[in-house]
């Protein structure tokens, strides 16, 4: 086998694994614009954080990523990952000082990053359809558990009160909104040839349009929620990105979103774990 196929066929191994979810914690961070969120040059619907505190971060998540990769090579049972991502979350708000900037990550990427390393104990490549499917056969009974759990985030008890579906219930379900909506998005915007910024902003408005946010919920209510939607959908059937003043009309729905005080923030860690997909594909 000429070694460029053989490459391109091996499994990864944990360190590339977490390596990749640290560079899409990056790729997410370093888009912009973006609505409402932080960027590298606007902190958008937030006074207590910038790109530094996000940079500081995913600096300090980089040795959990890796380490969460291995506990899914390992077999670990749920409360094994459990106990790393609080562990991680511990040393993300040591490096941020006290800020919540990547739990929703800590769990989405932990989470897909122990399915990477499950199928890599098998020799297999993480695809979307096998992680998906490693997610549901190794944790899917705790994780589904784990959703009727109730939250104790102000994000978790907004989608509880609003009968949304909160990051938890979305894992139970094996990240419907990722799998079904961000990774077909990306993929497609790079069928057209967008550029990787028009790609990933697009990918994001695709996921913003369809997701239970509960930071937008948490922020604005329903009408946040059902506002931001529209507002993507909109942007989206106008052409997106790609449009003819599509970076102009995204940047007029960002200011409404700050106005607001709106921030997907679940949205912005799908867009990361889509980037993810991408790297591992
Ligand atoms: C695992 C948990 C985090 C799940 O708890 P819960 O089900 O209650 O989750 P939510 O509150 O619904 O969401 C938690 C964070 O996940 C992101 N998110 C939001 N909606 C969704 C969604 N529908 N699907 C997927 N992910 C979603 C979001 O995280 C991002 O936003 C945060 C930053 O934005 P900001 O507005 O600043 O947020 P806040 O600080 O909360 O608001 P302000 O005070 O500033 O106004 C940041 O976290 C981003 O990542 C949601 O915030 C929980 O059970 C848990 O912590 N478990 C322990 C760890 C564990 O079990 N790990 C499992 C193995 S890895
Ligand atoms: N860039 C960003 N801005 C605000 N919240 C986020 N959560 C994840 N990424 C984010």
């Amino acid at each position: 086998m000429r070694l460029r196929s053989a490459l391109a066929s091996h499994a990864p191994t944990a360190q590339e694994i977490g390596r990749a979810a640290t560079l899409a914690l990056h790729d997410e961070l370093a888009l912009s614009p973006k609505p409402g969120l932080v960027t590298p040059t606007d902190r958008g619907s937030h006074d207590d954080m910038d790109a530094h505190t996000f940079m500081r971060s995913l600096f300090a998540l980089r040795g959990y990523f890796v380490r969460i990769a291995e506990l899914g090579a390992a077999g670990a049972p749920f409360e094994a990952l459990e106990q790393c991502g609080i562990a991680a979350e511990a040393r993300m708000l040591a490096a941020t000082g006290g800020i919540n900037t990547h739990r929703g990550s800590i769990f989405m990427l932990g989470l897909l990053c122990a399915s990477a390393g499950a199928l890599a104990a098998q020799g297999c490549r993480p695809t979307p359809a096998l992680l998906r499917q490693t997610l549901a056969t190794c944790w899917g009974d705790a994780l589904s558990v784990r959703a009727l759990r109730p939250s104790k985030l102000p994000g978790g008890m907004a989608a509880s009160r609003l009968g949304l579906r909160s990051a938890s219930a979305e894992a139970a379900l094996g990240f419907p909104t990722l799998f079904e909506t961000a990774e077909p998005a990306l993929r497609h915007a790079r069928r057209r040839g967008l550029p990787t910024a028009q790609a990933h902003l697009d990918t994001l408005f695709a996921v913003i349009s369809v997701l239970d946010d509960s930071n937008l919920a948490h922020r604005g209510g329903l009408e946040g929620l059902h506002f931001a939607q529209a507002a993507a959908r909109d942007f989206l059937a106008a052409g997106g990105a790609a449009a003819p003043k599509g970076l102009q009309t995204s940047a007029a729905i960002g200011k409404e979103f700050v106005r607001r005080r709106l921030s997907p923030g679940g949205a912005a860690d799908t867009l990361a774990a889509a980037c993810w997909l991408e790297r591992m594909g």
